[in-house]
């Protein structure tokens, strides 16, 4: 039976003789003061200057002496007190921190439940990472577009996160770096501002985790705020949906085990005391919901004045309609720092072109980055779009199951996921699925958060191998085994289909995604034809006849270059100014920048634009 990574991981721990004795009460010792003997010096009355919050002249930063607010690129791979086997070298805040109870002893392992677990309980395998299909990600387009942009690199060794990261990097098993990881990751990592589009399960949330956990890590950010019962995470990563959260929040633990960050996670439809303790415990990075952090904030429980890193995942949906007015209360009108001095990464599979406008405001002078087709679906997934009527959804949906039961197709634990429009319609359509035989569960808004947590959990367990879902689990939800993804009824907007169906073919494995087309739908006949031409897909004669006829639609407009933000909207606009095809003016110039700025392709890459 193979011996858990984190059994040998708590025995490091164990064995490392702390000198001071602990206090008796259990306190939250902030980053800043993890690597100084207990301190006499008062804790600081007011709120911290910009400066000093961001360790500009604490002298024990490792980043002392430099007047900048960002680490650059470069300085810190080489002076990042690693030494070339990711051991600490001297001065380490993350394994030295004497002045206080040290909480990794009681941290609890996040491997422990980890899916992987139970899925070698229900016979799903076990190297489930380690099987990855990386050459599905060979010769993948990648597009990178701003000013000195860090170079990839290969491997994570490469990127030298320390020894307690790499030691969490090989207990979920990830051997190498996925391509957005290997882009975005050292540009992150180089303090840059970055709005990166990456194919749907291509392993974005290690890609903005990561730099954050290790950013953290590495910076003594002296004299964080205190005050009162106000809390001041460091790093704040948003997202749309409550689910989403929670899985970030699980995987960012994973990422953190035993180095000392700490992650909490607020969202709506959850008892607020319960985050409200876990947040008093101490939090180094708060993953949330936009609801439910504008409530805390309001309560002045969070203060955002000391945020040095924002992450917005789902950026575009964040930065959609429902959502702009809440995130830019957030970003803008409370205290958190300034873009330029705090570090900003957005990151979705989509980016249209008007949400890259909107979302330019938040960041400064960013790298765009565009990994696969962005916008489109990996060549992974099977695409299927059949003519449909209404009246005849349900027994074309049972005709697939039945088929995919008796064909054994994708393996007895193969999971279902079905879109359908509204929640009443999920409802109903799971109910009868029920009674005839296929055990189904639901998850939309009007389900109380516990309900949609079970039924996530039922669905990932197999019990009920079939989801009915609204388009609350279209975005970012990572479940193994999703087999295949039903649109019975397709969504209105072609980006939500391309996040649908990204819910299978997922880290390199392959999935089936199935559309129930009918005369509503004609709106989505292009940009449909379209996605499923990018991806190699084989597009049946009606829906091209169907595209033929169809007039452009705002959907098609959302696109940019056909590529649904796949490309930097800056260099687009730039043409209009006697730019050239890379973004450079007569003057040899990009956005006001050296023509030899290296931004536009990235040696040995294939641009998406050739
Ligand atoms: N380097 C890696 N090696 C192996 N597996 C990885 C690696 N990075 C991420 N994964 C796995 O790939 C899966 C997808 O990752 P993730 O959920 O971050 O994708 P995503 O790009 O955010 O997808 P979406 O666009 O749907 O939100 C996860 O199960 C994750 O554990």
């Amino acid at each position: 039976m193979r011996t858990s990574w984190a059994d040998a991981a708590s025995e490091t721990v164990v064995s490392n003789n702390n000198p001071v004795p602990r206090p008796s009460r259990h306190t939250y010792v902030p980053p800043h003061l993890r690597n100084s003997a207990v301190s006499d010096a008062p804790a600081p009355s007011g709120p911290p200057t910009e400066r000093e919050s961001f360790g500009g002249n604490t002298g024990g930063s490792r980043w002392s002496g430099s007047s900048r607010t960002k680490p650059e690129y470069g300085r810190q791979m080489q002076g990042n007190g690693y030494d070339a086997a990711g051991r600490d070298g001297g001065g380490s805040c993350r394994n030295n921190r004497s002045g206080g109870w040290d909480r990794r002893k009681r941290e609890v392992n996040p491997f422990v439940n980890d899916d992987k677990v139970d899925d070698m309980k229900q016979g799903f395998s076990e190297h489930e990472n380690t099987v990855i299909n990386f050459d599905a990600y060979e010769d993948i387009p990648v597009e990178i577009s701003g000013e000195n942009v860090p170079p990839p690199v290969n491997t994570f060794a490469e990127i030298d996160l320390g020894e307690m990261m790499n030691q969490n990097i090989r207990r979920c098993k990830y051997a190498k770096p996925t391509p957005v990881q290997r882009y975005a990751i050292p540009i992150a990592l180089g303090g840059r501002d970055l709005m990166a589009c990456a194919q749907t399960g291509s392993g974005k949330t290690a890609a903005f985790c990561f730099p954050i956990i290790s950013g953290i890590m590495r910076e003594q950010y002296g004299q964080r705020a205190r005050g009162g019962r106000t809390v001041y995470p460091l790093g704040l990563i948003l997202s749309p949906t409550r689910e989403l959260s929670c899985q970030i929040h699980d995987e960012a633990k994973k990422f953190s085990y035993q180095t000392g960050v700490k992650v909490v996670v607020a969202y709506g439809g959850a008892p607020i005391n319960q985050q409200l303790r876990e947040l008093e415990r101490g939090v180094d990075i708060l993953v949330a919901t936009p609801g439910r952090l504008v409530d805390l904030l309001e309560r002045a429980r969070v203060s955002l004045q000391s945020i040095r890193y924002l992450a917005l995942d789902e950026a575009d949906r964040m930065l959609d309609m429902g959502f702009e007015p809440q995130i830019r209360k957030i970003v803008k009108q409370m205290d958190m720092p300034n873009r330029g001095v705090r570090q900003t990464m957005l990151f979705s599979a989509t980016f249209p072109r008007e949400i890259q406008r909107l979302a330019s405001d938040f960041l400064s002078n960013y790298i765009f980055l565009a990994v696969g087709r962005v916008g489109s679906s990996t060549d992974l997934i099977v695409q299927r779009v059949e003519f449909v009527p209404e009246s005849d959804k349900r027994s074309h949906l049972m005709d697939l199951l039945h088929a995919q039961r008796e064909n054994g197709e994708h393996g007895k634990q193969a999971l279902t996921l079905v879109f359908v429009e509204t929640k009443k319609g999920a409802d109903s359509l799971e109910h009868w699925l029920c009674i005839n035989g296929f055990p189904s569960t639901t998850i939309h808004g009007d389900r109380s958060q516990q309900e949609r947590e079970l039924a996530l959990r039922s669905f990932k367990s197999g019990k009920t191998p079939i989801l009915v879902a609204t388009d609350v689990a279209a975005r970012g939800l990572d479940i193994p085994h999703v087999a295949h993804v039903v649109n019975f009824d397709l969504p209105n907007d072609i980006d939500d289909y391309v996040h649908r169906i990204g819910r299978t073919g997922r880290a390199g494995k392959t999935g089936l995604a199935t559309a129930f087309f009918d005369e509503s739908n004609l709106s989505l006949a292009r940009p449909l034809a379209e996605v499923m031409q990018e991806a190699n897909q084989e597009v049946p004669p009606w829906l091209t006849h169907y595209a033929s006829q169809a007039p452009y639609s705002s959907n098609r407009n959302r696109r940019s270059g056909g590529r649904f933000g796949g490309c930097d909207f800056r260099r687009e606009e730039s043409f209009g100014k006697n730019l050239d095809y890379y973004g450079r003016g007569s003057s040899g110039t990009a956005f006001g920048v050296p023509a030899d700025y290296g931004g536009a392709y990235v040696p040995g890459v294939i641009s998406a634009w050739d």
